[in-house]
């Protein structure tokens, strides 16, 4: 059984510098030293977060699949916490599955629409029959 390497988030902290960054994304630990010149949001946002749990950074861009496959390429191990270290402000790992919340608010949002929409259309239903019977009486 392959092991993977455990770090402690002090071990992280130390990695914090533009030359050498470490950071934590849902408890992985990533080496992205390489990728801080790349970043398409830019480096000055990685380095607010090297040596540290970038999970709420990460997650509250919103970011693509495609910038979570970059993130695999760049895992070195998996984070061992202790007592004492941060707790993770986990956002959920993907927003659009665990939106369960967001997606309730949605739907009700999404029924009053369709009930209001109804009704508007049922009034100028009765309207226009109130209309054709009137030009009917006029003849
Ligand atoms: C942890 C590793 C990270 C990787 C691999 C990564 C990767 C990417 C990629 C590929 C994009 C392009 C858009 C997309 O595909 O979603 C992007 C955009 C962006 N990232 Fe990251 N990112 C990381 C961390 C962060 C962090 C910690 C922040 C902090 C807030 C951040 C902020 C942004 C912003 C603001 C954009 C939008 C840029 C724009 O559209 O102008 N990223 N990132």
């Amino acid at each position: 059984m392959s092991e993977e390497k455990q770090f402690t988030y002090a071990q992280v902290k130390e990695h914090d510098q533009k030359k050498d960054v470490y950071m934590v994304v849902h408890d992985v630990v990533y080496d992205l030293t390489e990728f801080v010149d790349e970043h398409p949001g830019g480096e000055e946002v990685m380095l607010d977060v090297a040596g540290d749990d970038a999970t709420e950074a990460f997650e509250d861009v919103g970011h693509s699949d495609e910038a979570r496959d970059i993130l695999k390429k760049y895992k070195v191990g998996i984070l061992k916490r202790e007592a004492g270290d941060p707790k993770p402000k986990v956002a959920p790992p993907r927003p659009s599955n665990a939106a369960a919340g967001a997606g309730t608010d949605v739907g009700v949002f999404a029924y009053a629409f369709f009930f209001i929409a109804a009704v508007v259309a049922y009034g100028a239903y009765q309207y226009l029959e109130k209309q054709k019977q009137a030009a009917a009486g006029a003849q």
